[in-house]
């Protein structure tokens, strides 16, 4: 059977970039919308078209799904910090859940039936109990988590009302790079923990700042699930092959490895890994940091047949810092 072309929003950002990738390595017609706001041209392939536009925009995307001839599409475009998600909700809202609402208005106009989201560890809050399987209560702690869950509300009620099913991929803590050097995470101000760490590794910045050190944990530091994003990327490719196969279901799994690492932990494996300690300062918890969220992950590996391939932690790190290494290499040769 031929594969349709599919339309990733968000294509040339951090994840996206690494779904389309995925997408390009199995064979699918891939076309990428991205306003640019957090992505980058160079992280799409050559051979996939990217058209800068708004995924807010209807009419826009009603006219690149037609013309595309999209069957699917997988929606990562949004905004991603949550401490900005706190200052600044009502954008948070227009990006993430108004946005979604016209991306989706355009699908259902245009007869797109597959709809596969990005969807957040942070719609559970913060769980008294982990592992965390889907059935947790969603009882987010800050708007980004909202903006997420209402978006996944939006999807579960067009599907049980219109001829069209969703995938909503609820992430844990994404890392790492693309194991073949391809892409990894470029944005400016990064707050993602080992995207800092390993920019100080490589000297781009003097040290990590530890949010907080008093935690009901082992080391009384926060304790995530940080999953490969080339894991995460193949999850989407048999997610999108689930959807088209069986329309009438719609499905919503975590993504992550059920394994919890603390921050000192990760810490500790980046400097096993680089040689070199990372300086740390031990500072006050970050605003809004729930103590730990680990997913249960069973659904997604029954439902989808996932198997991780880059689930090493020594792994995750060595992609993420080598990915570093020649990002800082390229932009010292740029100011030369
Ligand atoms: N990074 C994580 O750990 C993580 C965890 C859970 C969920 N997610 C979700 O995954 C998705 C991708 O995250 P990421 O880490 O790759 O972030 P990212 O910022 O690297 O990628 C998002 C992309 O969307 C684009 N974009 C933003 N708003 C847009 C709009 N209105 N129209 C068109 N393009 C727009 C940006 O330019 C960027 O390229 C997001 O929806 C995010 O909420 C990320
Ligand atoms: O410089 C830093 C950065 C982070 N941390 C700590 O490291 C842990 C992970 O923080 P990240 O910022 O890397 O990630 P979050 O857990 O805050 O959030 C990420 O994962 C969530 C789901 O688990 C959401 O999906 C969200 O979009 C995504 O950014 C937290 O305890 C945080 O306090 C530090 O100590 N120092």
């Amino acid at each position: 059977m031929s594969k349709p072309p599919v339309l990733v929003t968000g294509g040339a950002g951090y994840i996206g970039s690494h779904a389309v990738l995925a997408l390009h390595d199995a064979g699918w017609p891939v076309v990428v919308v991205d306003n640019l706001s957090n992505g980058t041209r160079e992280a799409v392939p050559d051979a996939v078209p990217l058209i800068e536009a708004d995924i807010g925009d209807a009419a826009a995307m009603e006219t690149i799904l037609q013309e595309q001839g999209v069957a699917a599409i997988m929606h990562f475009a949004g905004s991603i910090v949550v401490p900005e998600s706190v200052t600044d909700p009502h954008f948070y809202y227009r990006n993430n859940t108004v946005a979604t609402h016209a991306l989706v208005g355009a699908a259902l106009k245009q007869g797109v039936r597959h709809l596969l989201f990005s969807s957040t560890a942070a719609t559970y809050g913060a769980p008294e109990t982990v592992p965390i399987d889907e059935d947790t209560p969603t009882r987010p702690i800050n708007p980004y988590g909202w903006s997420k869950l209402m978006s996944e509300q939006m999807l579960r009620d067009c599907a049980a009302a219109y001829d069209v099913n969703f995938g909503a991929l609820r992430y844990f803590n994404v890392a790492g790079a693309d194991p073949k050097g391809r892409s990894g995470q470029v944005g400016k101000g990064a707050t993602h923990l080992l995207k800092v760490a390993c920019e100080a590794a490589v000297g781009k910045r003097t040290h990590v700042d530890v949010f907080g050190t008093d935690y009901p944990t082992p080391d009384g530091t926060c304790i995530r699930d940080y999953i490969h994003v080339a894991d995460l990327a193949n999850a989407h490719v048999l997610a999108l092959e689930a959807l088209i196969a069986e329309p009438k279901d719609s499905f919503t799994l975590n993504c992550g490895y059920g394994r919890g690492t603390s921050v000192l932990e990760m810490l500790d494996a980046l400097d096993r890994v680089n040689g070199t300690p990372v300086k740390r300062v031990m500072g006050p918890r970050r605003a809004g940091d729930p103590p730990q969220l680990v997913a249960a992950n069973r659904r997604l590996v029954e439902r989808l047949g996932w198997q991780p391939r880059f689930a090493d932690t020594d792994v995750i790190i060595e992609s993420a810092l080598s990915w570093e290494r020649r990002l800082y290499q390229k932009e010292a040769a740029t100011c030369a």
